[in-house]
Parts: C-alpha cells; structure tokens; sequence
C-alpha cells in the first residue's frame, strides 16, 4: 500500500502508527494523518513518527486505505466529510466502537470494509484486536490486515456482532487494568509500602501471572488453588473477593461495555 490515511488522529492512532513505525511494518512516509481542528497534533505525530500531514481531504483520492479513528459520536460528521472526495479503490479500515459496517457502507458506499478493535498497547506490539469484514474484502487485502495486525499484538477474526463482546474485554480491557493497578497502588500505601514499590511488585505480578497462563497448560483456576494455602493469606484474600461480590462486579462491568458498544451501534 502506498497510501494510508489516519481520519482522526488521537490515542488510538498514535498507538497503531506507533506499533507499526516500531515494527517497520508501515514506512511512516506511507502513513498520512488528519483530524478536525488540531493541528498542532498532527504536527506532533509528523515529529514523533515522521508521518505526513493530509494537506487536506481531496488528498484522500489516491489513497489505498483509510483508517477512521474518530470518537463514535464524530463519526457520522467524519465520513460526510470525506465521502466527496473519497477514489473508488479505497478500502476502510474502521476502529469506531460499535459503529456496524452497514452504517459505514450507508455513509462511504459499497466498498471493502473490515472494521476491528484493537486495544492502546498496540503502541508496544501488544494489542489484543478482534476483526471482521464485508463481503467486498478479497483473500488478499484479509491477508495483508491480519498481517498489519499481527506486527501490533494478537490478531482474531470474529464475526461483526461479537465485536461488541472484544470491545468490552480486550478494547477497553487496558483500562481495566490500570484501574486494578490504580486500586493496588492505593491500598499498598495505606498498608505501608511506598507508591513506587507498591507499582514495582504488582506490575511484575501481573507480568508474571500472565506468562504462566501464556506459557503453561494449566486452568487460571489451578494455578490459582497452587498460590491458595489452606488457611492462608490468599484464601482470607479470596473470601473477601467474595465476600465482595467479584464475580458480579466483574461481570457487570463487561455486560455494562458491552451495552453500550451496541447503543453506539444504534447511535445514541
Ligand atoms: N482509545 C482506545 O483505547 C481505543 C479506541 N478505539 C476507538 O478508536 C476511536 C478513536 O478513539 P481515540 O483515539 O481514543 O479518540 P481521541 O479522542 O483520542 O481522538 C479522536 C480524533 O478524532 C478527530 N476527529 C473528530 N472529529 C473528526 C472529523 N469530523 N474529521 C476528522 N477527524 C475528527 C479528533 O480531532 P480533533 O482533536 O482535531 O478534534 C481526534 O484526532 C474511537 O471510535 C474508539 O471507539 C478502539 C479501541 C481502543
Ligand atoms: O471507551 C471506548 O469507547 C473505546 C473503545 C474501546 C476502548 N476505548
């Protein structure tokens, strides 16, 4: 592809030029970034990554692909502005929470459209992305996604409505995470240990605790009954986990984004 062009030019698209800047699996002369009013962004992105700034939108003609990464509420306003000068070739590579490949094709025509959800860590070849097509995406361009996909973290390919369900977990997941970090961090200190330490130990826990999942046939659930002694710290720890009402709490944050990716589906 020679032309690439970023419609929106925020964190998810400074994650993915990154991720691939890094990787050397985009040229970043190749990659071409807009947005709405923010310039001094775009100028930002050109110095950091040594990608192009969109002159601006008939430029998009001779482009290969188009990645819209503007917030959902933005993205009816983004694709009329663009769909005039949109070439007939271009294909789109859509990261918008719940908005479906039917309201891109209303809003950019009949075109190949594969819409995926990838994640921030994308920035360090981390991202867990879910992704899915129209009809109109040849074997070859699913090819080369997978592939774009892959030099940025693990790449699965889902049928359009379980999008919703890797938005919630792994799409919004990272923030997940930082909030358990966050929650740690807080706790660690009212017991005694400096913020520094406290982050120290529980990032390489869950550094660890997610190498031993990747690399040993075990159920989380063994390896979890291995770290539980009976009578134990874990097991006090665990009971107030229930106690707590984890599960539940778990569950009704996922169910909650998984909500709301279809509202955005339906626009509200
Ligand atoms: N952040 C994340 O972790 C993830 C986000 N996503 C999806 O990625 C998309 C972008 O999210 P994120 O990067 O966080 O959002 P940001 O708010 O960081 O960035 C949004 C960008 O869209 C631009 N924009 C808004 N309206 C228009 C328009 N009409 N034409 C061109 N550009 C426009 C903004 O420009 P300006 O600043 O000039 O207004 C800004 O550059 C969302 O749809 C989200 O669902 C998916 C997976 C993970
Ligand atoms: O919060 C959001 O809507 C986006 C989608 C997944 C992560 N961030």
């Amino acid at each position: 592809m020679k032309k690439i062009v970023f419609i929106g030019a925020g964190s998810m698209a400074e994650a993915m030029i990154g991720g691939w800047v890094k990787k050397e699996c985009v040229q970043a002369n190749k990659i071409y970034v807009t947005n709405r009013s923010d310039y001094t962004r775009l100028m930002y992105l050109k110095d950091t990554y040594g990608v192009q700034v969109l002159e601006k939108l008939a430029d998009i003609e001779d482009a290969d692909l188009l990645i819209l990464a503007v917030k959902p509420k933005d993205a009816v306003a983004a694709m009329q502005s663009i769909a005039p000068y949109i070439g007939d070739h271009t294909a789109i590579l859509s990261v918008l929470a719940g908005i479906s490949i039917k309201t891109i094709e209303k809003g950019l025509y009949a075109r190949p459209i594969a819409r995926v959800m990838p994640n921030t860590s994308a920035t360090i070849g981390m991202s867990a992305s879910g992704i899915a097509f129209n009809t109109r995406v040849s074997a070859q361009q699913k090819k080369l996604y997978l592939q774009m996909l892959s030099a940025i973290g693990l790449v699965v390919e889902v049928e359009e409505d379980k999008l919703h369900a890797v938005t919630a977990l792994s799409g919004s997941g990272p923030a997940y995470i930082y909030y358990l970090i966050e929650a740690f961090e807080k706790v660690g200190t009212e017991i005694g240990l400096p913020k520094e330490v406290v982050r120290q130990l529980m990032i390489q826990t869950l550094a660890g605790s997610a190498s031993m999942l990747q690399s040993i046939d075990e159920e989380p659930n063994a390896l979890r009954r291995k770290v539980t002694s009976p009578g134990g710290t874990t097991e006090a720890g665990i009971r107030a986990l229930e106690a707590h009402h984890f599960n539940e709490t778990i569950s009704a944050c996922i169910k909650s984004a998984e909500q709301r990716s279809r509202e955005l589906a339906k626009g509200v």
